[in-house]
């Protein structure tokens, strides 16, 4: 048997809130793999088109303007960073300003492709594998991934974890604009949020953290032992 371990391509898609970004997070750690946030590219490219006066009801000016921004994002899972123009975007891009117009720009498709390209290469540098968190990764993105899971949670679970990390925000609120978000992005054209049909669905309603970790950590360790 050989010592050396598998590169493996983990990809954790669902809706706001279920639990992406904390998971991926934690496996690639517990693993020693990469880690993208591809949200926070959409995010990034969002940023960029509020302070460069582009329109954002314009779906002609965003596609014109898509090539202009220079995201880099860095891969490490205890210190991911995003840059944008070669500034440091991970404060701003969490702005309420960017969250609610990040799924009109994210539905160009000229927007999809450029920032498609880029997750496509960053996955393809990653030696010893990478997870990549989003909402079209497992369907367009990396299609042959190793491993796909699609993580789900109910609105209001959803919606409580998002309070609990925003000091005096409002639950019914917080619960609406998810749902919205979510509808937006399941219902656009170009690679909308969708479970791959291979894809692990993982419903962490009832969860704690820590049980969906070793959840996915389990399954990772079972592809790579299959490889
Ligand atoms: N199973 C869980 N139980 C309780 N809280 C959780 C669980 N999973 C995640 N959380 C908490 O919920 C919040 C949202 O999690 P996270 O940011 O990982 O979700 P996400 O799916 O990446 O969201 P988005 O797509 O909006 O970026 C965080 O505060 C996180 O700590
Ligand atoms: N693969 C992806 C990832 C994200 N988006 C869009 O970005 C928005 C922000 O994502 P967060 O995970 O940071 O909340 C999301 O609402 C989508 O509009 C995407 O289209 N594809």
């Amino acid at each position: 048997m050989s010592d050396t371990v598998e590169s493996v391509i983990v990809a954790i898609d669902g809706p706001s809130g279920t639990g992406k970004s904390s998971t991926s997070k934690a496996v690639a750690s517990a693993l020693g793999l990469s880690y993208l946030d591809t949200g926070a590219q959409y995010r990034a490219i969002t940023w960029w088109m509020i302070t460069n006066g582009i329109d954002v009801a314009d779906p002609d000016a965003i596609a014109s303007a898509s090539g202009k921004p220079v995201i880099e994002s860095g891969t490490d899972p205890s210190a991911p960073t995003i840059t944008v123009d070669g500034l440091d975007a991970s404060g701003p891009i969490r702005a309420q300003d960017v969250t609610s117009k990040v799924s009109a720009v994210s539905a160009v498709p000229e927007v999809r492709t450029r920032i498609t390209e880029l997750q496509r290469s960053i996955a393809k540098a990653a030696e010893k594998g990478i997870v990549v968190e989003g909402r079209d990764i497992g369907t367009t993105v990396l299609p042959d991934a190793d491993l796909k899971i699609f993580l789900t949670a109910s609105p209001e679970a959803r919606a409580a974890r998002r309070s609990g990390e925003i000091k005096g925000s409002d639950l019914t609120t917080t619960r609406e604009a998810l749902i919205k978000r979510d509808a937006a992005d399941s219902s656009r054209k170009t690679s909308p949020l969708a479970k791959a049909d291979d894809a692990v669905e993982v419903d962490t309603t009832d969860l704690t953290l820590p049980q969906v970790i070793e959840c996915v950590v389990t399954l990772v360790e079972e592809k790579r032992a299959a490889k």
